[in-house]
């Protein structure tokens, strides 16, 4: 296929994407190039034996040249891999050629049996372009895997006559990707629903380009958009909102909002598909296990190698400017949705508190948000 028109070469540089993330997920191998350079990477939690081997002996790696464990700065950190100067936001290290898959992933993650990777004399390595390893990183990230992958560096001779299995991604693609992800939203379906105690309320669904989870607008009542609109971001969060769990106080926001809404009359809950702040539902539980070993929910998304929060909030923007909603109310006690929403061109007439009782199961968590978030309670 030849690319005479730009759009054609978006649309095929997303399907790479695409393909690129569910590859990964089967704990397939992807070959991805910045500039003159190209690597072989797989995803660290995902490595077995015969792929590693098919990815060295792919990139024809020689002496030095061999398999490197990319990582991000938070979980390099935790394994006392990180940089002198701590600046970096990810750490290449140079794999020894003995190493074995468990171990890989034992490195990547602090749920697995815990290693100390001082026998392995692990070192830095830069032969990897820094937009690579970033691409690498998304990736995993984007496929709600731990943010950690085997690249394996091909020399430049190799890379040129390499017909990659399935097929060449370029890193730039993967960036171009994330970002429409975040803000390219159709409204795809909708209809009226019912709700106990909101009996006026219509869902619409909203598409991310990507073909990623749908984002829903639950709107309540009828919006008079002419005035800042009552409004609740909510991250989806499966253990709370629909089983009920105590860990978090997310249940109880989730129909406290509608509630509240219906109560004054009308508004929108937005019901954000990101799960566990961004890192996904598996990770979050991965969160647990840590949190009961005594890591608060801030330093278990840091030890899995996460940022504290991965939401982004160009998605609830976007649905609300779809709504035509310029400025809201908002129902949040959590500082950055009032400045992430701003940063996003959404005015933010009014912060309206929204907390509910602890219970013996999540007075830590929200103790954790209030101490390290700066969540208002
Ligand atoms: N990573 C991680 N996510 C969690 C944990 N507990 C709950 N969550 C997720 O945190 C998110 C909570 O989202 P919200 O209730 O919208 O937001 P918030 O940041 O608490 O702010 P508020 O607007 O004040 O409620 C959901 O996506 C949950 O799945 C945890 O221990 N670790
Ligand atoms: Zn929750």
């Amino acid at each position: 296929m030849t690319f005479a028109d730009p759009f054609a070469q978006t649309v095929s540089s997303q399907a790479n994407v695409a393909r690129a993330l569910s590859e990964l997920r089967r704990g397939g191998a992807i070959a991805i190039s910045a500039g003159a350079e190209t690597a072989i990477a797989i995803a660290a939690e995902l490595i077995e034996e015969p792929g590693f081997a098919w990815a060295l002996s792919a990139a024809e790696a020689g002496a030095g040249t061999g398999a490197r464990l990319l990582m991000t700065a938070e979980r390099a950190a935790r394994l006392s891999l990180g940089a002198p100067a701590g600046i970096e936001r990810f750490r290449l290290l140079s794999l020894p050629a003995a190493v074995s898959a468990d171990v890989i992933r034992q490195l990547a993650d602090p749920t697995a049996e815990p290693i100390d990777p001082a026998f392995l004399d692990l070192k830095a390595s830069d032969d990897v372009p820094a937009v690579l390893c970033q691409a690498v990183i998304e990736l995993a990230k984007a496929a709600r895997l731990l943010p950690a992958a085997v690249v394996v560096p091909m020399p430049r001779a190799k890379a040129e006559t390499f017909v990659a299995e399935p097929f060449r991604l370029a890193a730039g693609d993967v960036i171009a990707y994330r970002r429409s992800a975040a803000s390219g939203l159709k409204r795809v379906g909708s209809a009226h629903v019912p709700l106990s105690g909101a009996v006026e309320t219509e869902i619409i669904a909203f598409r991310p380009m990507d073909g990623g989870k749908e984002h829903l607008a639950i709107v309540i009542g009828k919006l008079d958009t002419t005035r800042p609109v009552l409004t609740r971001l909510h991250s989806e969060c499966f253990t709370g909102d629909l089983l009920g769990s105590l860990r978090c106080d997310c249940g109880d926001q989730l129909r406290g909002a509608i509630d509240e809404i219906a109560k004054q009359g009308s508004g929108v809950l937005l019901y954000l598909a990101q799960e566990g702040r961004g890192i996904g539902l598996v990770n979050k539980l991965r969160a647990y296990q840590l949190q009961d070993a005594g890591a608060d929910t801030l330093e278990a998304n840091l030890q899995l190698g996460f940022g504290a929060d991965e939401r982004v909030y160009q998605p609830a923007a976007e649905m609300l400017r779809q709504l035509d909603i310029s400025a809201v109310r908002l129902l949040t006690n959590n500082p950055d949705k009032v400045k992430g929403l701003a940063q996003c061109g959404v005015a933010v007439a009014e912060r309206v508190p929204h907390v509910f009782p602890a219970n013996d199961h999540n007075e830590r968590y929200l103790s954790t948000k209030a101490v390290r978030f700066g969540h208002m309670f």
